[in-house]
């Protein structure tokens, strides 16, 4: 009952201000207006043309061009319907099963021509070459790029910091799979912004499914297991660059990591008990192994914060930087380290993964029926209402 009335009056919130969130498609390249049927070129260029935009179109035509886009590249919309509080997803749900069975070809002359009356009245903030850069396509939560032998899968949600809605689950995993197949040797997770990643975003909690709480945390659990086994089996070197605080799960993946490089300005908590929770992402097997049993429990169990220093002390983090030179020291030593020999990087990785797989993998599943049936308890409703109507923060 608590919950649904906190959702209800987030819904009400939300009316006034939740279309003012809704992102763009992103990419690159600039506008080729010559050919009568909008090519695929043509149909990147407007969506990197999208992004150049200085002016906010409005979330009328924000929605015209989401609903376009998917259209476009995914073809009728034969997603679930998202639920009544879930008012942004729903209005984009909306305007995408809109378009009925509007061939993908028309979608994309559509979204090309929308995109050209939109750049002749507001004014764009600048080209960017044609090739310059290997932004990919069509994510809303993340930015991803692809240089220097490096793939960097960046955060961004800066002013949620961060936290990691569902589509965010979706959109990493997604990343994760096509860095491993992409051409580069080593990948990057970081955050954009001031925070690394402040973990859950504890508005998922809010949508309930038809099917209720239950159904809820049953498919949470399957989602979850689905997201930090991409952790487990990912083929090449991971490394976290830590730019901020890190919360939640966004701590405890990083014991799934390769390397994990902290500004000095970051912080490590895992406040789970606090939020009627319980560990996940492997870390009730890793952290005892990286920092002892009894560090583990004093982050995993009591939620003590760790400094930067502190989570390196520990094992947690390999190397701390100033945040003054921080970026730079890294990405310095990340593009020395994606000069060396890719398979034999992988290989290496594999030899040292390969004896902890399974046991991994076990871990991962036991975690996430235990956090199922937490999900459902009252300590943890009461904490996300408490969060939700902000009468707690960490
Ligand atoms: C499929 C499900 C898998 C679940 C896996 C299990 C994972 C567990 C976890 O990760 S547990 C950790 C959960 N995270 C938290 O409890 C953090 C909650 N956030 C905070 O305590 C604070 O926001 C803060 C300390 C991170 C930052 O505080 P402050 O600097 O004062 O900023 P704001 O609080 O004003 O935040 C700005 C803006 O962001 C929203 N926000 C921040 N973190 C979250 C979050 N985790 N979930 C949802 N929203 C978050 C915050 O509400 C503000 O939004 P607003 O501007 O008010 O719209």
């Amino acid at each position: 009952v608590a919950m649904a009335h906190l959702a209800w009056r987030l819904a009400q919130r939300w009316c006034q201000s939740s279309l003012q969130v809704i992102s763009f498609p992103v990419v690159q390249l600039h506008l080729n207006r010559t050919a009568m049927r909008a090519s695929q070129k043509d149909f990147e260029n407007a969506m990197n043309q999208v992004k150049l935009l200085k002016k906010d179109p409005g979330n009328e035509v924000k929605l015209k061009l989401y609903s376009l886009y998917k259209q476009a590249t995914e073809g009728p919309c034969n997603m679930p319907k998202p639920g009544v509080f879930d008012l942004i997803n729903k209005a984009k749900w909306d305007a995408w099963n809109a378009l009925g069975s509007l061939p993908k070809e028309t979608a994309r002359q559509n979204y090309v021509d929308l995109v050209s009356s939109l750049s002749s009245s507001l004014e764009s903030s600048s080209q960017v070459e044609p090739g310059t850069d290997r932004k990919s396509t069509g994510y809303e939560t993340l930015m991803v790029t692809s240089e220097d032998g490096i793939t960097k899968i960046m955060l961004n949600r800066p002013t949620k910091k961060n936290a990691l809605n569902v589509e965010m689950y979706h959109e990493i995993m997604h990343a994760l799979k096509a860095a491993s197949k992409d051409d580069s040797a080593i990948t990057v997770l970081t955050g954009n912004g001031d925070y690394y990643s402040s973990g859950n975003d504890l508005t998922n909690f809010t949508d309930i499914p038809p099917g209720g709480v239950e159904e809820k945390a049953k498919n949470g659990a399957i989602l979850l297991r689905e997201f930090v086994g991409c952790f487990i089996d990912f083929p090449k070197p991971l490394i976290a660059v830590v730019n901020g605080p890190a919360v939640g799960i966004s701590v405890t993946l990083l014991g799934l990591f390769d390397a994990v490089y902290a500004s000095d300005r970051a912080t490590f908590h895992t406040p789970f008990s606090h939020l009627g929770q319980s560990p996940e992402g492997c870390s009730s097997y890793t952290f005892p192994k990286i920092m002892s049993p009894a560090k583990a429990t004093e982050m995993l169990v009591f939620g003590k914060k760790l400094t930067a220093g502190e989570a390196c002390a520990q094992g947690l983090v390999t190397e701390v930087f100033p945040d003054s030179t921080f970026q730079k020291e890294v990405w310095t030593r990340l593009k020395a380290f994606a000069k060396l020999p890719p398979n034999a990087m992988r290989i290496s990785k594999e030899i040292i993964r390969n004896r902890e797989k399974e046991k991994l993998h076990a871990v991962n599943a036991e975690e996430c029926s235990v956090l199922q049936g937490r999900w459902l308890s009252d300590e943890c409703m009461n904490a996300v209402v408490n969060f939700l109507s902000r009468k707690s923060k960490l």
